[in-house]
């Protein structure tokens, strides 16, 4: 059986990047993967003063509209790293997290996919034939923590 989730108040919510669940990176503490996540994309790009914006931002889809804002020019790498930022902020939170750690080991096998009505790349978007690229971190990340655990 296949697992959706999108909105943190929904089954799962957990697993999205908008739940309270703050991480440490390099010495410093982000109160969601979503504010991490949407600061890397301005790392040593000209935009890189909005940086301490996102890290303050009061709520998840603060720091994602900052992030979001399409006047801003991105690092010139993003596309190419965007996807390891997000799995490297993915595992930590679930490495530190271990309640929400057992929830996700606990999913077994099951495929799970971010259900944004929206999002093709992180999600599988209104039609569900999106990337899901968020599902598949979780599953990699899942993995990970398994092989981890059995040591
Ligand atoms: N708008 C929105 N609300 C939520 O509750 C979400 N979980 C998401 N999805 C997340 O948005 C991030 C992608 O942002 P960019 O489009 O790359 O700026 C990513 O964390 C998705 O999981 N969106």
């Amino acid at each position: 059986m296949t697992i959706y989730f999108y909105k943190v108040w929904q089954p799962y919510g957990c697993f999205s990047n908008f739940s309270p669940h703050p991480i440490e990176i390099q010495g410093t503490y982000w109160p969601t993967v979503e504010h991490y996540y949407q600061a890397q994309k301005f790392v040593g790009s000209e935009e890189a003063i909005i940086i301490p914006s996102i890290h303050a931002a009061a709520t998840p889809e603060e720091a994602a509209a900052l992030g979001r804002c399409g006047t801003r020019k991105l690092r010139y790498d993003w596309e190419m790293v965007k996807t390891d930022v997000m799995r490297a902020a993915v595992l930590k939170k679930f490495i530190t997290h271990t309640d929400i750690q057992e929830i996700l080991l606990v999913t077994g096998d099951e495929v799970l996919v971010e259900n944004s009505p929206t999002d093709y790349f992180w999600g599988c978007g209104a039609d569900k034939t999106g990337q899901n690229h968020l599902g598949k971190i979780l599953m990699s990340v899942r993995e990970e923590i398994r092989q981890l655990v059995r040591g």
